[in-house]
């Protein structure tokens, strides 16, 4: 029978316990053994789990505290040395200053930055390199774990981040090529490898998911170097994981990489499954990654069974590992603790302890088990009811975006005549200030959320709450002296689930969390259906917000593509299509926004550069439809409305011409964690409309100095026109406390202001 097993598997636990346990700790709640406490529970109860569904073996290291590429650089003591006296008197203060900054008395440490796993809604920490960089085996915690899982009898495998796509991963601070670094690196990884031997480990997983992207031959080569040095080192069988994603022209380097295993995606890439089994020599195993780890719809049997059938005839029981495409992490835990999901559709979901267990039937199935084979019979059946419900496919969506043509994507003026239009309406001073729409989700906000949710409070008690926290931002603001208002989203959620739970189409979860970065967790809607918007969403609460000040009140959106991109997409209709659909509904939004006097209309898309395949020649086919379905978004507004659009958490500087493209009035960006590296992009690209590079982190409680404001906003200066140019925060601020909010916002306007007196100065 094939081997059943997984890359990895949630951490953060069904009720976020792991989330609670590291907030009460930074907060000083509680101590390091508290919270290690709760880790080493949360790992016995998901390999529990897991076994008890079916899994054969068990992933280790895939636990992390706050990121398993930050524990990758721990690994080989890639401890950047601002860090490393804190890290010696406390590797786990260390460690958390790393992920999140820390500030202490005189000690004041940035973080590490933090940028988009892959395609995913997942962050990981940077690791930040140098030339010269020294390694060293630092395996405590990989042993550890696995010695854990060994006592508490499982099979286990742990897993590395292989040293190539740590390097790809990596940044250097002085710019220097990481893959000068891969001769220093490899004895001590190496030194990893032979620690976990030493206690006894068999396999060992070396995730490499940089093979599903374009390599140049310096990176290809890197592949042939190390893993020909990891075969002759030996001492444990090496299962190299590939995931999110087709190897492609790196078909030929994978599998000839001489070790043990290889583990392929066949989710999203099931047509590479002839050329693998082609090209892989008959002495490898070939874990299978038939089972989509990144979506939670149940399997079609009738399309993943024949394809085991073909990977049992062609490799044998003993070659055969059965697995989901790439770690669970990305999707939750388990659709059995779903109360409040419609019964129908909550049988069409199958979330990390339900792939597991239809891992186990595949495999049991394909062995000859005939119990097996009838219960995928039944789950054949239960799939294809979706087809036949009658909310996911509805005649006047369709209708509608059959009906679109190229005018639903344009302004009725270009950028320049607008511009004009709305500095008569607006009446703006230069290096106007704004933010990027939260304000801190205050925990009581939180409560009287859950207790409105609950029924403890009614309607009533709950919008008078949110209304004087509204007036509390309004004033807030006013008195900083920001000049364009947010209302601060205090009745949201989150900014993708708050619009999923008032869209036909889309269904919401009670406990589905995913982890986004560190403690932060989302709960991605589930769109099934056709989308449509039934009724306003937002436009009671930027009619009040605007009723309580002169100032203008910008109206708060989240985008098409980021509302696609955080959810959990169906899976019988193009993205592109489920998009257009989504675009449309918002679309009624930003016209009813325009029609109760929102002069400001601000159309979130940080998911846009998350979305863009990995692949660049699969790049302008992405960028077509989903820069389109932003214009459809906020098309037919009038001159006077100024769109604005925000982006975050990545890097934009390869697809700066495609933000242009979008045509927003306004775009505020991510840039200060990286010190404004994309305003690299301007120096070969003049960027037309508004723009507000963001002059301060707010991932971190760390309040930034005035100075380091002003540093990043007179380099931004250097290359936009001071015309063009906003003054505003990364991001939103609902992570973070009010007294720090206040304290940055007030530092940010004496910076804006400051700037403007010299530009009149010079002008
Ligand atoms: C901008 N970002 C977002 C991404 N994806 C999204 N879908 N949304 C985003 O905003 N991707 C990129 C980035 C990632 N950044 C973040 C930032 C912050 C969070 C975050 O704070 N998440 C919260 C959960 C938010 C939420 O849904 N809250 C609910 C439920 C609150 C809750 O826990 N209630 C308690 C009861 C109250 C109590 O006692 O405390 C309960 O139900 O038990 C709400 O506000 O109603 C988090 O807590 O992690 C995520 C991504
Ligand atoms: N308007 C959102 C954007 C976050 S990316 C916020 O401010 O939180
Ligand atoms: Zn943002």
């Amino acid at each position: 029978m094939p081997h059943v097993t997984y890359p990895g598997f949630p951490r953060i636990g069904r009720r976020r316990e792991l989330k609670r346990a590291l907030e009460s700790h930074w907060k000083g709640d509680s101590g390091a053994d508290e919270l290690l406490a709760v880790a080493r529970e949360l790992r016995q109860r998901h390999w529990k789990l897991a076994r008890d569904a079916g899994a054969d073996s068990v992933p280790v290291n895939d636990f992390s505290l706050y990121d398993h590429v930050l524990d990758a650089a721990v690994l080989v003591d890639a401890i950047p040395p601002r860090y490393r006296d804190l890290a010696a008197r406390d590797p786990l203060a260390g460690y958390f200053a790393m992920a999140r900054g820390h500030q202490d008395g005189d000690v004041d440490l940035h973080a590490l930055e933090m940028t988009k796993w892959f395609d995913t809604n997942y962050h990981y920490i940077v690791p930040e390199l140098e030339a010269g960089q020294r390694f060293a085996a630092r395996p405590d915690k990989v042993v550890a774990e696995y010695l854990e899982a060994r006592a508490a009898g499982h099979v286990a495998r742990p897993v590395l981040l292989g040293p190539v796509s740590f390097l790809r991963l990596s940044k250097t601070v002085d710019g220097s090529d990481p893959l000068a670094l891969l001769d220093t690196l490899l004895p001590a990884w190496l030194g990893a490898i032979d620690a976990l031997a030493d206690a006894g480990a068999d396999w060992v997983q070396v995730d490499e998911p940089t093979l599903v992207l374009d390599l140049d031959a310096a990176w290809r080569e890197a592949f042939r170097r190390t893993y020909a040095a990891v075969a002759a080192h030996g001492r444990v069988r090496i299962l190299l994981a590939t995931y999110f994603g087709e190897l492609g022209a790196n078909l030929e380097l994978a599998t000839s990489l001489p070790l043990a295993g290889l583990h392929v995606d066949l989710a999203r890439a099931p047509d590479q499954l002839d050329a693998v089994l082609d090209a892989l020599p008959a002495d490898r195993v070939l874990s299978a990654g038939v089972l989509d780890g990144r979506n939670i719809w149940l399997s079609d049997p009738s399309t993943i069974l024949p394809r085991v059938d073909r990977l049992l005839a062609r490799l044998g029981n003993d070659r055969l590992w059965l697995s989901t495409s790439c770690s669970l992490l990305h999707v939750p835990i388990d659709v059995s603790e779903e109360k409040h999901l419609p019964a129908h559709l909550a049988g069409w979901l199958s979330f990390a302890r339900q792939k597991i267990a239809e891992l186990r039937r595949y495999a049991d199935a394909v062995a000859g088990d005939d119990a097996a084979r009838k219960t995928l019979a039944r789950q054949h059946e239960i799939v294809a009811s979706r087809q036949a419900s009658g909310d996911v496919v509805r005649a006047d969506v369709r209708a509608r975006v059959r009906q679109l043509t190229p005018q639903f994507g344009q302004r009725r003026s270009a950028f320049s005549f607008r511009a004009d239009v709305q500095r008569e309406r607006f009446g703006l001073p230069d290096l106007p200030t704004t933010t990027i729409g939260s304000f801190p989700q205050t925990n009581d906000l939180r409560i009287a959320r859950a207790a409105h949710r609950s029924g403890k409070l009614d309607d009533d008690a709950y919008a008078a709450i949110l209304r004087d926290e509204v007036r509390r931002v309004v004033r807030f603001q006013e008195e900083a002296g920001i000049d364009v208002l947010v209302h601060g989203e205090p009745e949201r959620n989150d900014m993708v689930e708050y619009f999923g739970e008032q869209l036909d189409g889309y269904v919401f979860t009670s406990l589905g969390w995913v982890q986004s970065y560190g403690s932060r967790c989302v709960k991605p809607p589930i769109i099934y259906g056709d989308v449509a918007r039934p009724a306003p969403m937002t436009v009671a609460w930027s009619a009040y917000a605007q009723s309580l000040t002169d100032k203008p009140m910008k109206g708060m959106l989240t985008g098409p593509v980021t509302m696609l991109q955080w959810s959990f997409v169906r899976d019988d209709l193009p993205r592109a299509d489920v998009c257009r659909q989504i675009a449309l509904a918002l679309r009624d939004e930003v016209h009813d926004l325009e029609k109760a006097g929102i002069g400001i209309v601000q159309i979130d898309e940080p998911a846009l550069r998350e979305g863009l395949p990995l692949r660049r020649a699969d790049w302008d086919a992405y960028l077509a439809w989903a820069v389109d379905a932003f214009r459809i978004t906020a098309g037919g507004v009038s001159d006077a409305t100024q769109v604005h659009t925000h982006m975050c958490y990545s890097e934009f500087n390869d697809i700066i011409e495609a933000v242009a493209a979008m045509d927003a009035d306004v775009i505020s960006i991510e840039t200060s964690r990286s010190r404004m590296e994309l305003l690299d992009a301007f120096t070969r690209f003049q960027y037309p409309n508004g723009i507000g590079p963001g002059v301060y982190d707010i991932h971190s409680p760390r309040v930034p100095t005035e100075a380091e404001m002003a540093d990043l906003l007179a380099r931004a200066l250097r290359v936009l026109r001071p015309d063009q140019l906003w003054v505003n925060p990364d991001c939103g601020l609902k992570t973070r406390g009010w007294p720090e909010v206040s304290d940055a916002l007030r530092g940010m306007v004496s910076v804006a202001r400051a700037a403007r007196e010299r530009l009149a100065v010079t002008v």
